[in-house]
């Protein structure tokens, strides 16, 4: 008998497993809105000009290949973190942000759950919004902490439940993680305003909650990285000693090189050591130490004034395509195939994602009548749109929701 023989199929994952159907169709009209990667005008995957020039400047400067520390390469970490706390943060500047370098936003992800499973003295608690990004569930579990939801998205209106959220925040026990998107919240692409973020801070304070921010789209979403990061420092400013997950996957287009952050909000310089250490603790049994080429690609470009201006300006560009594709698709349904459905939540949503609204047969018909893919929650990713298909998607969706 085989060693493995025990071994049963596990589920497709319900992204990845879009784009395989996808790749299958022989449709010229065919769309995938599935997968979260940004995509030009014309369909294809971008690379930044200020990355290229990074990489350029980089092989010029004859780096070597040897290993970063276990916390990775230190012009990267200090950069991310003046990126995502501000130039002028306090927890800089006082030297009591420990950072780490991780494998992009998941590995940040995992880190931070492990960091709390292993120190966070309270009960191993954390609150996920309803919905969340799927991969939070297995890695919050996998860690060990007990995960619950609570109320985000509001079917009715396909918009913030904020009293159902601030419900089950209040309703939580004392002292739970609660695990926050900075920004461009993924599937829904329903961010709460400042007011409600002041009103979500309150509540967290109340209760003594602990906050977890998931940064994976600064600067995507609204297209000003100061903007996006504004319930992040809101929090800190108000005293919340957060944790951070950062990633450089969208904002930089960097997916598959694998750079991101993990960082806490200590008490002081000594609290900041001996927290640093611990996370070493957890990082060397884990990879040992991270990729370096992709860290030096952000280190470059965030430390050189002319490339971060230039990378501010792609970024820029890249969430304004898709605001404006947010725009056309509602002013086809509206105004070329007069749908009598409400399609405003299309264009007040931001970030990577719209939460459509279709339900799951709807997405079924989308796809075998139209060649459209799109994840059964009805999620689009609004990249895979362009001004050659988005009025073929629209005429698509009116179809099938009609
Ligand atoms: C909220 C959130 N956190 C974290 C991450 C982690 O991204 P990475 O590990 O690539 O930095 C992602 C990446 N999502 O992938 C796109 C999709 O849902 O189709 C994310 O959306």
């Amino acid at each position: 008998l085989s060693t493995w023989n025990s071994v049963p199929q596990g589920p497709p994952d319900a992204i990845l497993g879009v784009s395989e159907a996808f790749k299958k169709n022989t449709s010229p009209k065919k769309m995938n809105l599935g997968v979260g990667a940004y995509r030009d005008d014309a369909g294809k995957p971008y690379v930044l000009t200020s990355v290229k020039k990074a990489e350029r400047i980089m092989i010029d400067n004859n780096m070597d290949k040897e290993y970063a520390g276990i916390t990775g390469v230190p012009s990267f970490t200090k950069a991310a973190a003046a990126l995502a706390y501000g130039d002028d943060s306090p927890a800089i500047k006082e030297n009591r942000l420990a950072i780490a370098q991780s494998i992009s936003g998941t590995g940040a992800l995992r880190m931070g759950a492990e960091f709390i499973n292993a120190w966070f003295p309270h009960a191993k608690n954390v609150i996920v919004p309803n919905p969340t990004w799927g991969n939070h569930i297995p890695i919050m579990k996998n860690a060990g902490l007990a995960l619950e939801k609570y109320t985000y998205f509001d079917k009715q209106t396909n918009g913030l439940n904020i009293d159902g959220m601030l419900e089950d925040l209040h309703k939580a026990p004392k002292n739970t993680v609660v695990l926050l998107h900075a920004c461009a919240h993924n599937p829904t692409g329903v961010d709460p305003t400042k007011e409600q973020w002041d009103q979500i801070s309150k509540v967290i304070k109340e209760r003594e909650h602990f906050s977890f921010f998931d940064m994976a789209y600064q600067g995507f979403a609204s297209g000003d990285c100061t903007r996006d990061a504004y319930a992040l420092r809101k929090f800190v400013d108000e005293g919340h000693q957060v944790v951070l997950a950062q990633s450089f996957a969208k904002n930089m287009g960097l997916y598959g090189e694998r750079v991101g952050s993990f960082s806490i909000v200590c008490a002081d310089e000594q609290e900041k050591a001996r927290v640093d250490s611990q996370l070493k603790i957890i990082i060397r049994p884990m990879y040992s130490n991270p990729p370096i080429h992709g860290a030096h690609i952000v280190s470059t470009v965030l430390n050189s004034p002319e490339l971060k201006k230039e990378w501010l300006g792609e970024v820029k560009t890249m969430a304004d395509r898709i605001i404006t594709m947010r725009h056309q698709l509602r002013n086809h349904l509206e105004n070329d195939f007069n749908s009598k459905k409400s399609w405003n939540h299309i264009t007040d949503q931001i970030g990577m994602f719209c939460f459509s609204g279709m339900t799951p047969e709807q997405v079924t018909s989308i796809k075998n009548d139209w060649h459209v893919y799109l994840t059964q929650d009805g999620r689009i990713s609004m990249a895979g749109i362009s001004s050659a298909n988005v009025k073929y998607l629209a005429e698509a969706i009116h179809n099938v929701t009609k």
